[in-house]
């Protein structure tokens, strides 16, 4: 038992921070204590911490969450690389069940937090479309797979690197990712070519639109297509995030500043 309790010792010796991915008050009151910087990182901020990191989704796997919470707590300052931090969270059962110890500096950043916070779109509109794409790669339309491809924010310059395949249904509408008779607009509407444009605070500009960004310089993996590449294209060109659903391999992807930053199987959500 004694060696058990080092082992675990081990884990909580000399650390800077605590991450709480579960927070229950009475754990924040008690560690806030004995720690220096406690941070909650979560939908909400249930213990109202000081420190506290949004999580705008139910990222499903655990190192996920962390990651968002570790570039979260950098970006605001609540911790320095060189910071060794305990990460207290749960994974299997509905209460605190696992401790991960980590330096913040450990990852190089993925940018998933910047995609959220950083972005020109207001980051509930950024989730929003994720949901959207997320539930179209889980159905499909009509039982058959489908991709889609968003693109978020900066939308005057996006009308201006692009061109219309067909006539815009949107045109004269004051619609807005999140509604839910927009969903299924979005929905039905995704089963034709092009590109959706979306402005910053998620009215829906255009649907139907070809995208002509200069591709040069844009390194996106191997193996992706022409929607992928336009995608990431459009978004070095512009301020724009880019949501993309794959229609030959059923991953959501995200890319801002012509880069791949988010990749996530809508299966698993
Ligand atoms: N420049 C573009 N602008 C808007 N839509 C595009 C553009 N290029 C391709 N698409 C759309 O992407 C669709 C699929 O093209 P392609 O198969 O080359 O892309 P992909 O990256 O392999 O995507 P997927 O994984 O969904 O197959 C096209 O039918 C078209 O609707
Ligand atoms: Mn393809």
């Amino acid at each position: 038992m004694s060696q058990i309790d080092d082992v675990l010792g081990t884990l909580s010796a000399d650390i800077d921070a605590v991450f709480l991915f579960a927070p229950s008050d009475a754990l924040y009151e008690q560690l806030s204590e004995e720690v220096e910087a406690v941070v909650v990182v979560g939908a909400e901020n249930g213990p109202g911490a000081e420190r506290f990191v949004e999580l705008p989704l139910d990222f499903t796997a655990i190192d996920d969450r962390i990651r968002f919470g570790i570039e979260g707590a950098l970006e605001n300052e609540f911790v320095t690389e060189t910071d060794d931090v305990l990460c207290l969270g749960k994974t299997y059962a509905d209460d605190l069940d696992t401790a991960v110890r980590v330096r913040a500096g450990e990852f190089t950043e993925s940018g998933v937090y910047d995609l959220f916070v950083n972005s020109r779109a207001e980051p509930g509109v950024i989730r929003n479309v994720l949901e959207v794409a997320v539930e179209l790669g889980k159905k499909g339309q009509k039982g058959k797979p489908v991709g889609a491809l968003f693109v978020v924010g900066d939308a005057g310059k996006v009308m201006n690197k692009s061109r219309p395949l067909s006539y815009n249904p949107f045109e004269k509408s004051h619609v807005h990712v999140g509604d839910p008779i927009v969903n299924v607009m979005l929905k039905e509407f995704s089963r034709l070519d092009g590109a959706f444009v979306i402005s910053d605070s998620g009215k829906i500009v255009s649907a139907y639109r070809y995208l002509e960004p200069s591709a040069e310089g844009v390194d996106i993996p191997k193996g992706l297509g022409a929607r992928h590449m336009a995608a990431g294209a459009v978004t070095r060109d512009t301020n724009a995030t880019a949501i993309v659903l794959s229609e030959s391999d059923g991953l959501v992807r995200a890319f801002k500043g012509g880069e791949l930053i988010l990749e996530l199987d809508p299966e698993e959500y």
